[in-house]
């Protein structure tokens, strides 16, 4: 059994206000590269791990974690509206599987997703139907949160899962680094039609998507020119976990504490607990023989985001 690991951050502002054009083409030809790895690996299942923005989940009922049995991307920002090609009778296997390790993961038939989903769908796998994908929503939004080693153990108990079915599987992570985007938060949020935005949100007007938008690009704008109050990029702490991923260094993952991830890389750092389920599922499917490396790293301020990759590559060995 063959197996793939890809690890990437994600930015809805690409192409609404972006960096100097030699990021925007080095980053192109990231995402080009990884895209066509994808193709020639051909997976026959791909789990997606990533987050939501409060555009399928919200306060009325957030899980920690969901698995989509059947779900679709709402198609924000630049991203395509329409439903996922999820394989039904491996997502409900899957969440079996998982709640069987006591992991107690939700689960739904009608999950929505937003671009943490869907820019990693369009751009680097082939688009919303192009394979067969698991989707795993991950909070990582919405304070409490699950703590990086319950990440981990949900990553291990989906490669575990990957691995016993013994097909060609490809796990993906979309999300992270350091960043700090103005995502509200119900505790220090006052307005009241931001707080029913984030409590009851779903399927706002056009108008409404657009203001959002406006409002996380005007952001962009201001951060890069210095101009922000959001916290700053973490250049040396991205590298560190990129170090401890790439060396599977699990007590290290486990040690990160959700309070200590906020103040060191920003609220949204949290994304990252996508690159550790994803980086555990490929060690449990793959056993000793799989390699990750560094794929990629720089702070992009233009895009509010800490932007890395990781690539691992293997083969099961039971
Ligand atoms: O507006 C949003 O919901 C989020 C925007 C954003 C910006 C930068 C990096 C990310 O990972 C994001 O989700
Ligand atoms: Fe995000």
């Amino acid at each position: 059994m063959s197996t793939m690991l890809q690890c990437m951050s994600h930015t809805p502002i690409k192409g609404y206000f972006d960096p100097p054009a030699e990021v925007v083409a080095e980053v192109a030809a990231l995402v080009e590269a990884v895209a066509e790895e994808v193709e020639r690996f051909d997976p026959q299942v791909i789990y997606l791990f990533a987050p939501d923005h409060y555009n399928g989940f919200f306060l009325d009922l957030m899980p920690p974690f969901c698995i989509g049995m059947a779900a679709t991307s709402v198609g924000d920002y630049t991203t395509p509206a329409g439903p996922l090609s999820v394989p039904r009778d491996i997502a409900e296997a899957c969440a079996e599987a998982v709640i069987a390790r006591d992991i107690d993961i939700a689960f739904s038939y009608r999950m929505q997703v937003d671009h943490g989903f869907a820019q990693t769908l369009q751009e680097v796998l082939g688009g919303l139907t192009r394979y067969p994908v698991v989707p795993i929503m991950m909070n990582a939004v919405a304070p409490p949160l699950a703590s990086f080693r319950r990440a981990r153990q949900l990553g291990a108990a989906i490669g575990d899962f990957a691995r016993g079915r013994g097909q060609r599987a490809l796990f993906v992570a979309s999300g992270g680094m350091s960043h700090n985007p103005p995502i509200p938060r119900i505790a220090t949020a006052t307005d009241p039609e931001v707080i029913e935005r984030i409590v009851a949100g779903r399927n706002p007007t056009p108008e409404a998507r657009d203001a959002r938008q406006q409002r996380t690009v005007a952001a962009a704008r201001a951060f890069a020119a210095g101009e922000s109050e959001l916290h700053p990029l973490a250049p040396a702490w991205d590298r560190a976990l990129i170090r401890d991923l790439c060396a599977r260094d699990w007590s290290a993952i486990d040690a990160q504490r959700n309070e200590a991830v906020t103040e060191a890389a920003g609220a949204s750092a949290h994304e990252l607990r996508t690159w550790v389920a994803a980086t555990a599922a490929m060690d449990a499917a793959s056993g000793a023989r799989w390699d990750a490396s560094e794929r990629y790293y720089r702070p992009i301020p233009e895009w509010l985001a800490g932007f890395g990759a990781i690539s691992g590559y293997g083969r099961a060995t039971h």
